[in-house]
């Protein structure tokens, strides 16, 4: 499957992961992290709301540096009983917040913002993840490993955080911190992304 873009896109952003997933469609596009500070208001418990408008903040600021182009900004967040896991600060959160985890189900938002030149497309998507119940030496291992400490919740589901999961209901990517096939979905409706025809074999 090829796709084309009209114009330039950036990523707005700097982790590895959601650039790694971008390429997936095979497109051009530049990354440029928003270097914005991670706060917004939570309100009444609504947290699609709260990733979105951090996508939105995320994107806001790449746009400002970057009229005309295709921009494309996400955020994610682990939320458990009601409570907002970011990135851990240290080490001993990251054991606090997978100790807190085990033998449960928390959800994993992705917000994502799409700025053209004259629209802004905002969404998110959730997927419940259920831990094992885990034990004291296997969560200390993975901390250890370093793993946790740039990843929202303390773990990476694509790395060795695979070991603590025991099902996902939802879409893996968005746990990963893009939600691909959502958002080639509204680009093409948006006809922001177009499929090439492909031949027949
Ligand atoms: C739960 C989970 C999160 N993550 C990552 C995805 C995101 O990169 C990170 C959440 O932090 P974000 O603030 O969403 O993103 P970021 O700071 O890494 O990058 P940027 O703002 O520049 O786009 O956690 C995983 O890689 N695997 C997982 O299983």
């Amino acid at each position: 499957m090829e796709f084309t873009v009209n114009g330039p896109v950036i990523l707005a952003s700097g982790s590895p992961r959601r650039r790694e997933l971008l390429e997936k469609l095979g497109i051009p596009f530049d990354s440029m992290p928003s270097n914005v500070d991670e706060n917004v208001e939570l309100i009444d418990g609504d947290f699609k709301d709260y990733v979105q408008k951090l996508a939105v903040k995320k994107g806001s600021a790449v746009a400002e540096r970057k009229q005309d182009a295709l921009i494309i900004a996400a955020d994610t967040i682990v939320v458990f009983e009601d409570a907002v896991y970011p990135k851990p600060a240290t080490a001993e959160q990251a054991e606090q917040f997978l100790n807190q985890f085990s033998g449960k189900t928390h959800s994993v938002f992705t917000g994502v913002c799409i700025k053209g030149k004259d629209k802004e497309i905002v969404f998110s998507v959730e997927t419940k993840v259920t831990f094992k119940e885990l034990d004291e030496g296997l969560i200390k291992a993975y901390v250890n490993s370093g793993d946790p400490m740039d990843k929202a919740g303390g773990y990476g589901i694509q790395t060795a955080g695979a070991l603590l999961v025991e099902k996902i209901d939802g879409d893996y990517l968005n746990v990963v911190g893009l939600p691909l096939s959502k958002l080639v979905e509204i680009l093409r409706r948006e006809d922001l992304l177009v499929l090439k025809e492909s031949e027949s074999p």
